[in-house]
């Protein structure tokens, strides 16, 4: 362990903030549901006179606690309150939608993760011989796939079409940023008869499945839409890890291995790798904590100032006295502060803010900075950009999809709607998609994550000059 810093963390969990989760209530985590469940599962019909029968089924009304400790339980108690519950996922005795003449679509949206084609694989597997329903439509090109102007033809999809896509990265289906019209997207799926729409997306695809579901039920239709949370930035809400996240972190990681061979390399050698993550800083901590070697991470939760007594350009130089090299991690929205030029804010096709090169900024601040000062220092500066994202999944991230796009459609299949399925407290869930989407989850500079990549690298808590 390097020098540890001096400051204790408060009780914490994930991104959650006490506060944030203190203002919500159990109806915050209720599931809308199409109607009532009639139809005997064919799962069930299977399992029925077997001892799977005990434990496979769910109740709709087993849940699993947001807060597992002694402590919040007590809290409970003492104040007199139900304690914060998800709904558990997982296939029920009897469900809302018969196969025959049932059709699924799937649609990806978004920035490509690892893992897609996992789910897809798995929704089309999980429809087709779990519950029989063989009509099974891929959606090209995101949310333009349900504009029919954009002409992207849809694609039939069975098991025969997707048993090898799991080899590949990327998604089959193709995706897309950028607002479509609600209710031609509706009408589309009106005229298609599709009864169940997946999409799989991070924030922004699952708000968009909830703009569609709110069409949906003022037209008075019965089509559920269920969202399978697929970002490598890992920033939703109530949700431990998105899929395709720790492939990128594990992607990243080498990365690091070798930039701090870079640095060793040179006297004063200083490598610095930018990792995406637009607004969390979950990859870049994950990745450094996995490759411990790393002295410094500059994430978007933490501003810091580059010049002054408590800047990062000071503590760097330390870092260099002391031990004559140094790697930099840093999550492409950090340091947004630093630019001058914060007037004209871009934004990517979704609304999505693109952020200015941090990578650059700190490479030439800190090029200029030691040559100013004849402090002879070697920058070395390596992005990795999409190539973290676009690799297949890691086996851990493979067995994750699979079991997210199933709980899927065992919540479809059980008429939920308007759902992501969640994984908590190693159980997975079923959560109702405002909740998730009501903020990013970010990285809490009080918590246990963060405390970890402090005494990991060393650095201070905070390179802000007025907070020291
Ligand atoms: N509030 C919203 N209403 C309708 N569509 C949305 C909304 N937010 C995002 N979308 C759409 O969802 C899709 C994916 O969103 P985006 O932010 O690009 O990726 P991600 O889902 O990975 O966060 C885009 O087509 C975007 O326009
Ligand atoms: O593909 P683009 O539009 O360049 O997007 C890059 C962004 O996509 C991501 O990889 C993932 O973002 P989403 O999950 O919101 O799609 C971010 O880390 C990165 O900022
Ligand atoms: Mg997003």
């Amino acid at each position: 362990m390097k020098d540890s810093n001096n400051f204790g963390f408060k009780y914490s969990i994930e991104g959650n903030k006490q506060t944030e989760i203190e203002a919500m209530t159990n109806q915050d985590f209720e599931v809308k549901s199409l109607g009532e469940c009639t139809v005997t599962s064919p799962l069930y019909t299977a399992y029925k006179n077997t001892p799977m029968a005990e434990g496979l089924f769910v109740d709709n009304d087993d849940r699993i606690l947001y807060d597992p400790t002694l402590e919040g339980f007590k809290k409970c108690l003492k104040e007199g309150t139900d304690p914060i519950t998800f709904e558990k996922a997982g296939p029920r005795e009897k469900i809302f939608f018969s196969p025959s003449n049932t059709k699924a679509a799937i649609v990806t949206c978004g920035g490509l993760c690892p893992g897609i084609n996992n789910v897809i694989r798995s929704v089309v597997n999980g429809l087709y011989y779990r519950y029989n329903i063989k009509n099974i439509v891929g959606i090209p090109y995101g949310y333009e796939g349900l504009i029919p102007e954009f002409g992207h033809e849809w694609v039939d999809l069975t098991p025969e079409k997707v048993k090898d896509i799991h080899m590949f990265g990327g998604s089959i289906l193709g995706s897309s940023r950028g607002r479509q019209n609600i209710e031609r997207m509706v009408d589309t799926l009106e005229r298609n008869n599709i009864k169940m729409l997946f999409t799989i997306g991070g924030d922004g695809t699952l708000s968009g499945n909830h703009v569609i579901q709110e069409e949906i039920e003022r037209r008075g239709l019965k089509i559920a839409t269920a969202g399978i949370p697929k970002t490598i930035d890992n920033d939703v809400n109530f949700i431990h890890k998105t899929f395709g996240f720790e492939t990128a972190f594990t992607t990243a990681a080498p990365i690091i291995r070798d930039a701090h061979n870079e640095a060793t390399g040179a006297y004063n050698g200083v490598a610095i790798v930018k990792v995406m993550g637009r607004d969390s800083g979950f990859i870049a901590a994950n990745a450094a904590l996995a490759m411990p070697d790393v002295n410094f991470v500059l994430v978007p939760e933490s501003e810091f100032d580059l010049y002054g007594p408590n800047g990062f350009l000071e503590s760097l130089k330390d870092r260099l006295v002391k031990g004559h090299h140094a790697v930099v991690v840093v999550a492409e929205g950090a340091g947004q502060n630093l630019f001058e030029d914060d007037q004209n804010v871009e934004k990517d096709a979704s609304g999505n803010i693109k952020h200015q090169d941090i990578g650059l900024l700190l490479k030439d601040s800190i090029s200029k900075f030691f040559k100013d000062q004849n402090f002879e220092a070697t920058v070395k500066y390596i992005d990795p950009s999409y190539i973290i994202r676009s690799e297949p999944a890691i086996a851990a991230d493979s067995i994750f999809c699979s079991s997210l796009a199933m709980n899927a459609v065992h919540g479809v299949m059980a008429g939920k709607t308007d759902f992501v399925v969640g994984r908590w407290n190693m159980h997975f869930t079923f959560l109702p998609i405002p909740t998730a989407t009501s903020s990013r989850k970010k990285i809490d500079l009080s918590g246990e994550l963060w405390w970890s990549v402090l005494e990991n690298t060393g650095q201070p808590y905070s390179m802000k000059n007025e907070e020291k």
